[in-house]
């Protein structure tokens, strides 16, 4: 096994009486694709914004590129995409990219090429000049995984990065999260659409706050004699989702 990116020890979290997550323990390796699969209010956001730093567990700790989060050195080398997409949108995609690179520091020649590069990795080249009320819901999703993508970041944490984006676009985007793990790159991402699952290299299954299993798609369905992720989610113990 590789390097740890990611060490999650005995993480719980409470908001007063409800327990969110519950004595989370889990591994990630340096270059791995790990999905969170889980229900709405599992706790998948809940994690994921730990391990962004965002937020902070009750009890145990993460550990995320070898720093105990929050830790600001870790942030530096983390992307972290929201569930909802925080752009302005009465700026050109342009400006936001501009404004975005700034706060890590990117000026001049490299922050226009840096820009670019990341805009050819989402395929919106062509639509840098827009406004971002203009752009569709996609092409948000999009504009925000280049803002998380900015400053080259070793782990990419993405909380449901294509909700509510049509099955051609989300190919698009899943070449694009391919193509940066090809290069190196760590990525946690949370779904709870199966076929984006079958992606992930490994999967942990989560269901009110617990992680019910963990493994690769291929073991998880013969280890519950299941021809899909989903039959196999509801062996352990998870529900359908009603989207
Ligand atoms: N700040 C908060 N205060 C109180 N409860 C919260 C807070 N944040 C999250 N929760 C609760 O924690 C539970 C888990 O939420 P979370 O957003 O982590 O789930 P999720 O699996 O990401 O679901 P979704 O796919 O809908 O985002 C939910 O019941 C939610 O209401």
């Amino acid at each position: 096994m590789n390097k740890s990116c990611i060490v999650i020890k005995d993480v719980s979290k409470q908001y007063g009486k409800h327990h969110v997550l519950k004595n989370i323990s889990l591994e990630i390796s340096e270059g791995e694709i790990f999905g969170l699969l889980g229900p709405s209010g599992a706790g998948k956001t809940t994690l994921v914004k730990q391990l962004a730093g965002l937020e902070l567990p009750s009890s145990g700790e993460n550990v995320v590129l070898g720093l105990k989060m929050p830790n600001f050195q870790a942030i530096k080398r983390i992307g972290y995409m929201a569930q909802s997409d925080a752009l302005y949108e009465d700026l050109s995609a342009k400006e936001n990219l501009l404004f975005f690179s700034s706060l890590y520091g990117l000026k001049g020649k490299k922050q226009q090429k840096r820009i670019q590069e990341v805009m050819q990795i989402v395929e919106l080249t062509e639509h840098i000049p827009k406004l971002v009320k203009n752009y569709s819901g996609g092409m948000k999703r999009r504009l925000s995984l280049a803002i998380a993508l900015l400053h080259e970041p070793e782990l990419l944490i993405l909380d449901e990065p294509t909700v509510g984006i049509d099955p051609v676009l989300r190919k698009q985007i899943w070449n694009a999260f391919y193509q940066l793990n090809k290069q190196g790159t760590t990525i946690i991402v949370t779904t709870h659409v199966m076929d984006e699952a079958e992606k992930c290299d490994r999967l942990g299954l989560m269901r009110d706050g617990s992680l019910t299993a963990i493994g690769t798609p291929t073991a998880l369905k013969a280890d519950t004699n299941s021809t899909t992720i989903e039959e196999a989610f509801l062996v352990y113990g998870g529900d359908k989702h009603e989207d």
